[in-house]
């Protein structure tokens, strides 16, 4: 019996096109002003020093970092500076009912099931523990947090390099053998595969490249013990 799910976001639990033309855009058009206009915040401030530091320009300006940021956006690259900004510059767009978590309509009925069958869950995403937390908080189909045992991002490592899952496990006191991972990519699904959890590809649109992971079309196809 699987005793944890763990689930990635985009592409999984949620559409990519959610992420990338509501998500993004908002957090690329918001960022200049909103990076001026918090600077000086202790949290804002940290991660703007991770970015002068990445980008080895120790004197750029808070409109030089936000040039820097909106070049990573457009690689779509998963630095931890970058995704905890976008957490924060998310807060005001869900708060202000501008957007709601995008969800595919099996999720929440599938992780209420695997929950009352006993089953902890999880998120493991690139976007930063707190935008995960506002995403499911204000989801589509409501507040789910109360779902969730526990989140992780980048802190643990890329999604694609075993030794995250690894460091999940251990966190999670849980053998791999224990745990089901679900992701639309195949490299993710490689990398927890080595490290030795179970692992499914929720393939949600046509024609995506597939590896050797069970594949399902929705959480719905998923079963924890085999027999639904
Ligand atoms: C918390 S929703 C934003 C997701 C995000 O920023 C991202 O880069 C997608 O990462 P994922 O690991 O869920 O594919
Ligand atoms: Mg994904």
């Amino acid at each position: 019996m699987i005793r944890a799910v763990i689930t990635d976001i985009e592409g999984t639990t949620s559409s990519i096109a959610f992420v990338h033309d509501i998500l993004f855009p908002h957090a690329y058009k918001a960022l200049p002003e909103w990076l001026e206009a918090h600077a000086d915040e202790p949290a804002v401030a940290d991660c703007m020093d991770e970015v002068r530091a990445d980008a080895g320009a120790p004197e750029a300006t808070t409109g030089d970092v936000a040039g820097i940021l909106r070049s990573w956006m457009d690689e779509d690259r998963k630095a931890t500076p970058l995704k905890s900004l976008q957490g924060m510059i998310w807060e005001t767009g869900y708060r202000q009912g501008e957007f709601t978590g995008h969800l595919y309509r099996d999720v929440v009925r599938q992780l209420e099931r695997w929950k009352q069958q006993g089953a902890a869950l999880y998120i493991y995403s690139s976007g930063s523990v707190y935008a995960q937390k506002l995403m499911f908080g204000h989801s589509d189909e409501g507040d789910l947090t109360p779902l969730f045992s526990g989140y992780f991002d980048t802190a643990v490592g890329g999604k694609r390099d075993a030794e995250s899952y690894r460091v999940i496990l251990d966190e999670l006191g849980l053998h791999g053998s224990d745990v089901l991972f679900l992701s639309d990519v195949v490299e993710e699904l490689d990398a927890a595969q080595n490290a030795g959890l179970r692992t499914c590809q929720v393939c949600r649109s046509e024609g995506m490249v597939t590896g050797t992971h069970p594949v399902v079309s929705g959480f719905d196809e998923v079963s924890l013990d085999g027999n639904d």
